[in-house]
């Protein structure tokens, strides 16, 4: 048990080198389907693993939706679509279409975006197993009671020992 109610049971902790390994490797999943020409990051945590796929699959053309679901640790009542897809975009053939987000927890944001873009290919980094059947490629399956802290959300600080202060 944690402490703090608002906080999920569980820890996983992504370091850069970590997250970058884990992206590649998605890119490497990714690299025998489509062929991919576009992609639509979900922002904001699809954004840098869209910029690793990009970088390994040589796709240029990245485009945003802004979908904002989460307090602190606490989905809202309602998503909130701050940015839609272009609709250049949304007239390409979805099957050249691959939607990046760095995760996916209840499926819900993931689910909104596929039904503006039925057809696309949805691919994330870490899928909690709610979430899983509305993802087509990832790499690292979490439990649900996990809280996936990402790299840009952490810093260094002191971390006391096991035993306590008296060894
Ligand atoms: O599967 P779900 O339960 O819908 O949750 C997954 C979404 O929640 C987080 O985004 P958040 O809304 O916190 O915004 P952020 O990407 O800007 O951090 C995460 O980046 C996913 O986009
Ligand atoms: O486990 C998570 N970590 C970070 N952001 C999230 N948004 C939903 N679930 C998570
Ligand atoms: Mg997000």
């Amino acid at each position: 048990m944690t402490n703090d109610a608002r906080l999920p049971e569980k820890a996983f902790p992504v370091s850069w080198d970590q997250f970058h390994r884990d992206c590649r490797a998605l890119a490497w999943r990714l690299n025998g389907q489509g062929p991919f020409d576009a992609i639509v990051a979900i922002t904001r945590g699809g954004l840098v693993p869209s910029a690793i796929v990009a970088r390994e699959l040589g796709v240029r053309i990245i485009d945003t939706i802004s979908v904002v679901s989460y307090g602190e640790f606490k989905q809202l009542e309602n998503l909130d679509v701050l940015k839609d897809i272009d609709q250049h975009l949304a007239a390409r053939d979805p099957k050249s279409i691959l939607i990046v987000d760095d995760l996916v927890d209840t499926g819900k944001t993931a689910q909104l975006v596929r039904q503006r873009l039925p057809g696309a290919h949805l691919a994330t980094v870490y899928a909690k197993p709610m979430g899983r059947p509305q993802v087509d490629t990832y790499v690292t399956e979490v439990s649900q009671d996990t809280w996936i802290y990402f790299p840009w959300d952490l810093g260094y600080s002191f971390q006391p020992p096991i035993r306590g202060p008296g060894g």
